[in-house]
């Protein structure tokens, strides 16, 4: 029997990260949104290319919970994206009632999943959603990470004219406007961006992934980024489904390490069947501190604002 990952919103990021689960055949999907006939015609669509992409898996469009029942995987993706001039802090009330919502119904139903929380603001609506679920914080995690270091990697790539496979990078931080690129961690094939690039070329080329989300947004007009989000997502359900040890940057509870208690932020984190199972501490240099902490705060800040 195949593993079953419950996508629940089945807008631009779930559906898109549905299609990859079904296409590769690694699981089997339950597609879940409120929107009547949305997740049931998407499914359909999905399940009509199954043929074609010579795929086995199957995928079920649903606005009922209790066909999450038993999942293996539970990823996130309900609410609202933002639009152009909006910062993704503006959705923290009104996704955290969704994110509130969709715990309550999927964590009993399922009370060995693994959560993966991809709706903004990220840090914080996985601080909502292990708070709701009563899970153990490993069994929660957010995508960000992924996703900023994905950029990070294009954009080094197109800088060098190298394929962007060779490029390796790492983003900290919370998902947000602080996140933390780190040029010293970032390599072509094991060497340091700062062996290769110029110190201004690395600062622009960090400071784009910092607003690469708002660019997207500012094309797109109607909303936000939703293909390489979902390859992120995807890269992270598969390190879970298959067990890989992947270690990718995922914003994970951390509770003493990086000097940080009781919140959310991306760090490195070995990615398995039991979710984050082990989060990496790295030494970070001062001003790689200052920006971090910067970064953590932002995030308490939101907490803060939710919660009073
Ligand atoms: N963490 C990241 O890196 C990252 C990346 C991309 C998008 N996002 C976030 O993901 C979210 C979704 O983005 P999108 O582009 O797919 O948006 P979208 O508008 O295309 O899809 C959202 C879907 O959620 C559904 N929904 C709303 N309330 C719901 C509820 N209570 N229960 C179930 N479904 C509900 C809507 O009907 C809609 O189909 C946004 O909050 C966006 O900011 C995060
Ligand atoms: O930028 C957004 O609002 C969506 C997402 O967080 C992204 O980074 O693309």
């Amino acid at each position: 029997m195949k593993k079953k990952v419950s996508v629940i919103g089945a807008g631009n990021v779930g559906a898109s990260l549905a299609q990859m689960i079904v296409q590769s055949a690694i699981a089997d999907v339950v597609l879940f949104d409120i929107a009547d006939g949305i997740p049931q015609g998407k499914a359909l669509d999905i399940s009509e290319a199954c043929p074609l992409w010579g795929s086995s898996s199957s995928i079920l469009g649903t606005n009922d919970y209790s066909h999450t029942e038993n999942s293996d995987v539970i990823v996130i993706t309900a609410g609202f994206p933002r639009k152009p001039g909006m910062s993704r802090d503006d959705l923290l009330h009104a996704n955290a009632k969704v994110v509130s919502d969709v715990v309550e119904n999927t964590a009993r139903l399922s009370p060995n999943a693994v959560i993966i929380v991809v709706t903004n603001p990220m840090d914080v609506m996985a601080q909502v959603s292990l708070k709701v679920s009563g899970f153990d914080s490993r069994k929660v995690i957010g995508m960000g990470g992924v996703l900023d270091s994905a950029r990070f990697r294009t954009f080094v790539a197109w800088e060098l004219s190298v394929s962007p496979e060779d490029v390796e990078a790492l983003v900290l931080g919370g998902h947000g406007d602080l996140m933390v690129p780190m040029p010293r961690f970032t390599t072509v094939k094991g060497i340091p961006i700062t062996e290769l690039l110029s110190k201004d070329r690395i600062d622009a080329l960090v400071e784009r992934t910092r607003h690469g989300g708002a660019e997207i947004v500012s094309l797109l007009k109607t909303g936000s980024a939703y293909y390489a989000p979902a390859a992120a997502t995807y890269q992270m359900v598969k390190a879970i489904l298959f067990d890989e040890k992947r270690m990718l940057p995922c914003s994970a509870y951390l509770d003493g390490k990086y000097k940080t208690n009781g919140i959310y932020t991306g760090v490195p984190v070995i990615l398995g069947s039991g979710g984050g199972e082990k989060i990496i501490e790295i030494e970070l240099n001062e001003q790689e501190s200052i920006d971090f902490e910067k970064s953590v705060a932002a995030v308490k800040l939101l907490v803060s604002k939710l919660n009073s």
